[in-house]
C-alpha cells in the first residue's frame, strides 16, 4: 500500500494527448505565440507537486498532438482507453489534458459513449506553462480535484477551465486567447474552488451510464462532414461533399435559426434521396434549431441538431449513426443526447 491510498487519497491516472497545457513558447511573454503539445506529461505531473495533496496520480503520454489535427482514430483510442482505466478497481477517476481548439467534442464524445460513473474531467489551457500567469497548472489541479471527488459520480464527463466546472455536452470554445474562453449556454454545472466543488445544476441529457452507446462497442466511426452557411453560398460546396467515398452524414451549419439558402436546399435534398442523412445546425452559438421552422424538415425527412452547435452535431451524428441510419431514430437521439 502506497502513503497516498494509507491517506485514503484517491488514485487518478492522468491521460495526456498535447495541445497548449503541453506547450512551450520561446519566452515568458509568449501567450499567444508557442508550440502546443511539447511537454511529456510526467514533466506537467513532477512539476505541479501541490498535485499530491488531493491525489494519488499517476500519468500516460497516449499521444502528444495539437487538437485541431486530432482524428477520429485519435479519439476512438482515447476513448477506449478512458474505459478500461474507468473498468479498474485501482482508478477513482480519469483526467485528460487536451488542447482547447477541440476539447469540446472529445469531451462530449466520452460523454456519450463510455458506461462509467466515476470522474472523467478533460482539461485545457488557453496559455502554454511557459507564459506569464500561465492558466495549465491550476486548471490541472483542479481537474485533479475534481476527478477524485465523491460528489462528482455520475454526473457524465466535466471540463475544468478558468475554475469552473461544466458538462462536456454544453460546453463550447467561444473566446479566443482569454482564459475565460469556455462558456455553456445552460452555464457551468459550478465551480471548483481550493479543492472543493460547488455544484448549481446536474446534466439532464442522457449520459454515461444511461447512454445506449457503448465504446466497447465502438471500433469505427462513420464519416460525417460539415457545410457553412453564409450570404452568397452556393450547392457546389455541397455537390462536392456528397461525392465524398463513405459519407453518411451532413451537418448544416446553417444561418440563423438554421436557414438554408434556395440554392442550397436542392442540393441536400439530393443527397438525402441518396440515404444521406441531413442535419440542420446553426452557426450561432446560443439558442436552438426550431424542427419543421425555417425549412420543412418532416417534409424532407432532415434531422434538426436541436442545441447542439455543428461540431458537436457531427459527433452525435457519427456515433447515432454505428447503430441506425433512420431520419426519424437518429431525431429521437438529437433530442434525448
Ligand atoms: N489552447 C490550445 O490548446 C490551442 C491549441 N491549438 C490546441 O488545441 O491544441
Amino acid at each position: 500500500q502506497t502513503t497516498a491510498q494509507a491517506a485514503n487519497k484517491p488514485r487518478i491516472v492522468i491521460l495526456a494527448t498535447g495541445g497548449t497545457i503541453a506547450g512551450a513558447g520561446a519566452s515568458s511573454v509568449n501567450s499567444a505565440s508557442y508550440s502546443a503539445a511539447k511537454v511529456a506529461v510526467d514533466k506537467l505531473i513532477a512539476g505541479l507537486p501541490e498535485l499530491g495533496r488531493v491525489a494519488e496520480v499517476r500519468g500516460e503520454q497516449v499521444m502528444q498532438v495539437a487538437s485541431e489535427s486530432l482524428s477520429n482514430e485519435d479519439l476512438l483510442k482515447l476513448a477506449h482507453r478512458v474505459s478500461d482505466l474507468s473498468k479498474r478497481a485501482d482508478v477513482d477517476g480519469i483526467v485528460i489534458t487536451h488542447g482547447t481548439d477541440t476539447l469540446e467534442e472529445t469531451a462530449y464524445f466520452l460523454n456519450l459513449t463510455v458506461h462509467t460513473d466515476k470522474p472523467v474531467v478533460v482539461v485545457g489551457s488557453m496559455r502554454p506553462g511557459t507564459a506569464l500567469s500561465a492558466d495549465g497548472a491550476l486548471n490541472l489541479y483542479d481537474a485533479v480535484s475534481v476527478a477524485g471527488s465523491a460528489d462528482a459520480k455520475s454526473k457524465g464527463v466535466f471540463v475544468t477551465m478558468n475554475d469552473e466546472i461544466h458538462t462536456g455536452r454544453d460546453v463550447s470554445k467561444l473566446v479566443n486567447i482569454k482564459t475565460e474562453a469556455f462558456k455553456s449556454q445552460w452555464g457551468p454545472l459550478g465551480m471548483v474552488v481550493e479543492g472543493k466543488n460547488y455544484w448549481f445544476r446536474a446534466p439532464i441529457k442522457r449520459h454515461t451510464t444511461q447512454s445506449e452507446f457503448d465504446i466497447d462497442q465502438i471500433q469505427n466511426l462513420p464519416r460525417v462532414e460539415i457545410v457553412y452557411g453564409y450570404e452568397n453560398a452556393q450547392r457546389a460546396v455541397v455537390d462536392a461533399i456528397g461525392t465524398q467515398p463513405g459519407l453518411q452524414a451532413i451537418v448544416h451549419a446553417g444561418t440563423g435559426n438554421g436557414s438554408v439558402a434556395n440554392r442550397v436546399v436542392p442540393a441536400l435534398q439530393e443527397l438525402r434521396g441518396k440515404g444521406i442523412n441531413v442535419i440542420r445546425s446553426a452557426r450561432v452559438p446560443a439558442g436552438f434549431v426550431v424542427r419543421n421552422a425555417e425549412q420543412p424538415d418532416d417534409k424532407y425527412d432532415w434531422v434538426v441538431a436541436h442545441d447542439l452547435n455543428p461540431q458537436k452535431a457531427r459527433i452525435l451524428a457519427m456515433v447515432a449513426l454505428t447503430k441506425t441510419r433512420n431520419p426519424k431514430e437518429l431525431q429521437r437521439i438529437f433530442w434525448e443526447y
